[in-house]
């Protein structure tokens, strides 16, 4: 039995979990990073007091969505950092997620490495103990340009992620974690799954041009072809940003239908992942074992760059 919960608000920030109620969505968001911090905890121990275990946040859930916002939120991630303005989103999720005894996947947070001297959009993931166990950078980077609706280029100022990120969760399983532009392709998706994955989560942000359009479409169709749970965690609307993220934060099962969908503003969705229910689909229409990789070859072995 796996069970999450996820959390969404208004302004940029949302999160799932599963517990005793397996999938929580919960999002929201502001342009004041600390209240997006202090919104973020409260909605977490909202979800973790209700029975979740697994809690998810939206694709930038402590910063407004634009790329002219991204240098100015940035954080390195520093496990001790040398000033208390070095990491605090990672301190505060870490905290939360203490303090919730829940996993906590955060959403995703602008970065900056001193490494590489690079701005990353990436997202943590922390166990009960408050451990970072996970980290992923987008790997797609949200390029697009539809003529009258929206131009949006992230790769001006980030750099992408490379590689597949999966996260084992202690009672529940393998849960493969990406964001938001990254739900586009499916390759991420059938490796994760293939490599054990029973849940695929995307904190992300969809807009009002491509939300209605393929929000819906790109999760059940993850969740179909590859007959695993597939969760989108948005922020909340805001109509005074500059971005206007769809919201509708849902959960999609093994058969493709939609468990539950929120609407365009903050709230909490609760959902029960069930690991059986992925057996009976896979046991009713066999796709998953009936792959002719004599035909055409496994995506998921050879040169993949993943991390457990
Ligand atoms: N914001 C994104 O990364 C992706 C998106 O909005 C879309 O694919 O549409």
């Amino acid at each position: 039995m796996y069970r999450g919960d996820l959390i969404s608000r208004i302004t940029a920030t949302s999160m799932f979990a599963a517990g005793s109620r397996d999938l929580n969505l919960t999002s929201f968001n502001s342009a004041d990073k600390a209240t997006n911090l202090q919104r973020a905890r409260t909605k977490v121990l909202e979800a973790s007091k209700a029975g979740a275990k697994l809690i998810v946040l939206p694709e930038c859930f402590n910063s407004p969505y634009g790329t002219q916002f991204f240098p100015k939120y940035a954080e390195k991630l520093l496990p001790s950092p040398p000033s208390s303005d070095d990491s605090p989103s990672f301190h505060a999720l870490s905290a939360v997620a203490k303090e919730a005894n829940a996993f906590l996947i955060g959403g995703s947070i602008p970065e900056y490495s001193p490494e590489t001297e690079k701005y990353y959009n990436t997202s943590l993931t922390f166990s009960p103990s408050g451990a970072l166990i996970a980290t992923h950078r987008k790997t797609h980077l949200f390029d697009i340009d539809i003529p009258g609706k929206i131009k949006f280029k992230e790769s001006d100022v980030l750099s992408p992620g490379n590689k597949v990120t999966i996260v084992d969760i202690p009672e529940y399983g393998k849960v493969g974690i990406a964001i938001c532009y990254d739900v586009r392709f499916p390759e991420l998706a059938m490796i994760a799954a293939r490599k054990g994955c029973f849940a695929l989560i995307y904190p992300g942000a969809f807009n009002m041009t491509t939300g209605p359009l393929h929000w819906s479409l790109q999760a059940r169709a993850r969740a179909m072809d590859n007959q695993v749970y597939v969760a989108l965690c948005s922020p909340a609307r805001d109509m005074e940003a500059t971005y206007h993220a769809w919201g509708h934060s849902l959960v999609a099962d093994p058969n493709a239908e939609v468990l539950a969908e929120m609407d365009e503003k903050e709230g909490i969705a609760y959902v029960e992942l069930n690991g059986e229910k992925i057996d009976d689909i896979r046991r009713g229409i066999p796709i998953y074992s009936q792959r002719r990789f004599d035909v055409y070859p496994d995506i998921s072995e050879g040169k993949v760059k993943y991390e457990e």
